[in-house]
C-alpha cells in the first residue's frame, strides 16, 4: 500500500504541478475556515453579551461575513482544481497502464484470468483517480480542522476533547477495516462481474447475434448473466449490511458524547463557569471535530481502500516482461542459413499436457516448409513459438545460429510477417484494416493498394461507396448518419480473410512468411486464386504454411506431418507420397472426395 501510495503522489506531482499548487493553497485555506469561524462568533457573541465597543463588532462580524463568504465559494473552486486534476491523473495512468500491457510480449498474460481481474481493477482505479487525489487532500484538510478544532475545545473542556477524540478510534479501526474488505470483496467478484459483462457483450454484439437468434439461446444466456448479476449483488449486500451495522453504531455513540457534551456545556453555563460565547463555541468545536475526525476516518478509510484498487495498476506496470530479454540482445541479421527447432518441448503451462514434444524441424533460408496434421495436432503452436509468443520450456529455437531468446521480441517480429488462422477483423476503414499491417507506412495509399492487389481485394475496396476511406463496421457513425447506407459496411468472409492477406503483404518482403490457414473460408477459385498469388508472394521468400487443404502444399519444398506434438513424416510431396503414410493417406482421403462417385448402374 505504501507503494501505491507513493506511485499515485508521484503521478499527480509529475501531472500538473502548478494546479496541484493551487489546490494545496486552496484546501489550506478551506482547511482554517471553519476554525475562524467558530472563533469569531464565539467573539461576536461574547462582544454582544458583554456590550464590547461597537467598530470592534462591526469589524468582527465583517470578518464573519468574509469567512462565510469564503467558506461558500472554495468547495466550488477546490471541486474545480480536484476535478481538473483527476482528470490529468487519469489520462497519465491511463496512458501508462496501457504502455505497461504492450510491454508484455508474449501471450501469457493474456490468458491468465488472474490477469484478467487485475487489469479490469486497475482500470477501475484510474476512474477513481479523482478519489485518490481529493481523497489525500481532503485527508489533510480535515486534519488541519481537526488541530484548529480540538485547540478550540482544548481551551474550553479538556476532558470532553479527550472523550470526542476518543470515539475516533474505533471509528477509525472499524472503517479501515470495513475498506479492506470492500477491496477484497472487488477482487473476490472480479471473476463472477467479469462473466456478467462476458454474457452481457454476448447479447450485444452483432457476432454472436446470429447464432443466438438461429439456435434460440438468448435467454439461456441473460438467465446466467442475471445469475452471475444477483451473485454479485448478493456479496454487496452483505456488504452493505455490515456497513450499516457498523457506521450505525458509530453514529449513535458520536450523537450521545455530543448531546452529553452540550447538557454539560448548558450546566456550566448556568453556574457561570462557562460564558455565553463559551457555549456557542463548544457546540461549533463539537459538531466541527465530530464532522472533521468522521471526514478524516472516513476519508482515511476511502483513500486505503482506493489505494489497494490502485495497487493492481501499481503490479500491472511493474510487472517485468512475461519473456525474459537478456540486458545485452543480440542484434537479429537477415536470415541467410535457417531457422531450427532442435528438440522443442511445449506446454501451455505446468496444468496443461505437452503440445509439442521434441520437435526437430530445419526450415532452410529461401524455401518454403509446410506443416500439415490433424486438428489440435500443434501447428498454430509451433507458429506462436516461431513468433515467440511463448517459450519454449525444453529445447531451442534459433535463427541461423541464434537462440531467438536472447534476442529483443520486437527485433525479430520485424523480420516476419503473416496471417493468423484467427486473425482480426478491424471496426475501422478498408486503409486502415490492410495499413495497420505495418503502421510507419500507414500513408502510403499505393503502396496499400499494390497489397490489396497481391490480394485480390482491390477491385473490392475501392469499388466501396467511399473507396478506401469506408468503414468495414456499422458499429461506428454518427448519429446524423446512421441512415445512410455508405457510412459502414460488411465485407464477406472470405473478403475479411484476402484483406487480412492483403495486410500481410503491405508488410513487404519480410525474412519469414507465415500463413496459417490462409485460403481457411474461401470459394473454390478464390482459394485457387489465393494459393497462386501467396506462391508467388513466397517464391524466394522463407514461408511457413499451415494448411488442411493438402492440394495448396504439394508445391512446398519440404512438408512435416505433426501428430500429437511429434513430426512423424517428412519430405516432399512426391515423396510423402511415394511413402505410403499419414500424408498420402490425408491426401487420398480429400482426393477421394473430390471424385465423382461411381453411377449406379440400373439393370
Ligand atoms: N492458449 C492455450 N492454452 C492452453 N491450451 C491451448 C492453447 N492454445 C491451444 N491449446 C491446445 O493446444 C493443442 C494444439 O493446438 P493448436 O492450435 O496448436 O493445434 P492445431 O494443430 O493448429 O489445430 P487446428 O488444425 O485445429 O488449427 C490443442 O489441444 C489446444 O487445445
Amino acid at each position: 500500500m505504501i507503494g501505491a501510495a507513493r506511485a499515485a503522489a508521484d503521478v499527480a506531482l509529475r501531472t500538473a504541478p502548478g494546479m496541484l499548487a493551487a489546490y494545496v493553497l486552496v484546501m489550506l485555506v478551506e482547511a482554517v475556515t471553519p476554525i475562524a469561524m467558530a472563533w469569531l462568533t464565539k467573539l461576536v457573541v461574547d462582544d454582544l453579551a458583554g456590550g464590547g465597543p461597537a467598530a470592534e463588532l462591526i469589524s468582527l462580524a465583517v470578518a464573519l461575513a468574509v469567512t462565510g463568504v469564503l467558506i461558500a465559494a472554495l468547495p466550488q473552486v477546490s471541486q474545480y482544481l480536484g476535478s481538473q486534476m483527476a482528470r490529468a491523473f487519469t489520462a497519465r495512468t491511463t496512458a501508462q497502464l496501457f504502455t505497461a500491457t504492450l510491454r508484455f510480449a508474449g501471450l501469457k498474460p493474456f490468458e491468465d484470468p488472474d490477469f484478467h481481474d487485475r487489469l479490469r481493477l486497475a482500470q477501475s482505479s484510474l476512474q477513481s483517480g479523482q478519489s485518490i487525489v481529493a481523497g489525500s487532500f481532503g485527508t489533510i484538510r480535515s486534519s488541519i480542522t481537526l488541530v484548529g478544532m480540538v485547540g478550540s475545545l482544548l481551551v474550553i473542556s479538556p476532558i470532553l476533547t479527550g472523550i470526542v477524540l476518543l470515539t475516533g478510534v474505533p471509528a477509525l479501526v472499524a472503517q479501515l477495516r470495513l475498506s479492506r474488505r470492500r477491496a477484497s470483496l472487488m477482487w473476490e467478484i472480479g471473476p463472477t462481474e467479469r462473466r456478467q459483462m462476458f454474457y452481457g457483450s454476448l447479447l450485444g454484439t452483432v457476432e454472436a447475434a446470429k447464432e443466438i437468434r438461429l439456435f434460440d439461446s438468448g435467454r439461456f444466456l441473460r438467465g446466467r448473466m442475471m445469475t452471475e448479476l444477483r451473485t454479485a449483488n448478493a456479496a454487496h449486500r452483505r456488504m452493505d449490511l455490515r456497513e450499516l451495522a457498523v457506521e450505525g453504531a458509530l453514529t449513535l455513540m458520536g450523537a450521545a458524547v455530543a448531546g452529553g457534551g452540550l447538557v454539560w456545556a448548558v450546566a456550566a453555563a448556568r453556574s457561570g463557569a462557562l460564558s455565553v460565547g463559551d457555549v456557542s463555541l463548544l457546540i461549533a468545536a463539537v459538531a466541527a471535530v465530530q464532522g472533521a475526525l468522521h471526514n478524516l476516518v472516513s476519508g482515511i478509510a476511502a483513500l486505503h481502500q482506493d489505494l489497494i484498487l490502485f495497487g493492481h495498476y501499481v503490479a500491472v506496470t511493474r510487472a517485468g516482461s512475461d519473456l525474459p530479454v537478456p540486458a545485452e540482445p543480440r542484434p537479429l541479421p537477415r536470415l541467410s542459413h535457417g531457422i531450427e527447432f532442435s528438440d522443442v518441448w511445449f506446454r501451455y503451462s505446468d496444468r496443461h499436457p505437452w503440445i509439442l514434444r521434441g520437435v526437430n524441424l530445419f526450415i532452410p533460408a529461401g524455401r518454403a516448409v509446410a506443416v500439415v496434421g490433424l486438428n489440435g495436432a500443434g501447428k498454430s503452436t509451433l507458429v506462436k513459438l516461431l513468433c515467440r509468443f511463448y517459450d519454449p520450456q525444453r529445447g531451442s529455437i534459433t535463427w541461423d545460429g541464434v537462440d531467438i531468446r536472447l534476442v529483443r521480441p520486437e527485433d525479430l517480429r520485424h523480420r516476419l510477417t503473416g496471417l493468423f488462422q484467427d486473425h482480426m477483423t478491424y471496426d475501422m476503414s478498408a486503409a486502415d484494416n490492410v495499413s495497420i499491417g505495418f503502421v510507419a507506412a500507414r500513408d502510403d495509399r499505393e503502396r496499400i493498394r499494390a497489397a490489396a492487389r497481391r490480394a485480390g481485394i482491390d477491385d473490392k475496396l475501392v469499388s466501396l461507396p467511399r473507396g478506401y476511406d469506408t468503414l468495414l463496421t456499422r458499429v461506428f457513425f454518427e448519429e446524423d448518419e446512421a441512415d445512410d447506407p455508405e457510412i459502414g459496411v460488411q465485407l464477406s468472409g472470405g473478403q475479411w480473410q484476402r484483406t487480412a492477406l492483403a495486410r500481410a503483404m503491405f508488410r513487404g518482403h519480410r525474412d519469414l512468411m507465415i500463413l496459417d490457414e490462409p485460403s481457411a473460408g474461401l470459394d473454390p477459385e478464390a482459394e485457387a486464386d489465393v494459393h497462386a498469388r501467396t506462391r508467388h508472394q513466397r517464391e524466394g521468400a522463407t514461408s511457413v504454411l499451415i494448411s488442411h487443404r493438402l492440394n495448396t502444399v504439394r508445391d512446398a519444398d519440404h512438408i512435416v506431418v505433426l501428430e500429437h506434438g511429434r513430426i512423424v513424416e517428412a519430405g516432399t510431396h512426391d515423396e510423402l507420397m511415394t511413402a505410403g503414410g499419414r500424408y498420402a493417406r490425408l491426401f487420398g482421403l480429400q482426393a477421394q472426395g473430390y471424385a465423382e462417385p461411381p453411377r449406379a448402374v440400373v439393370s
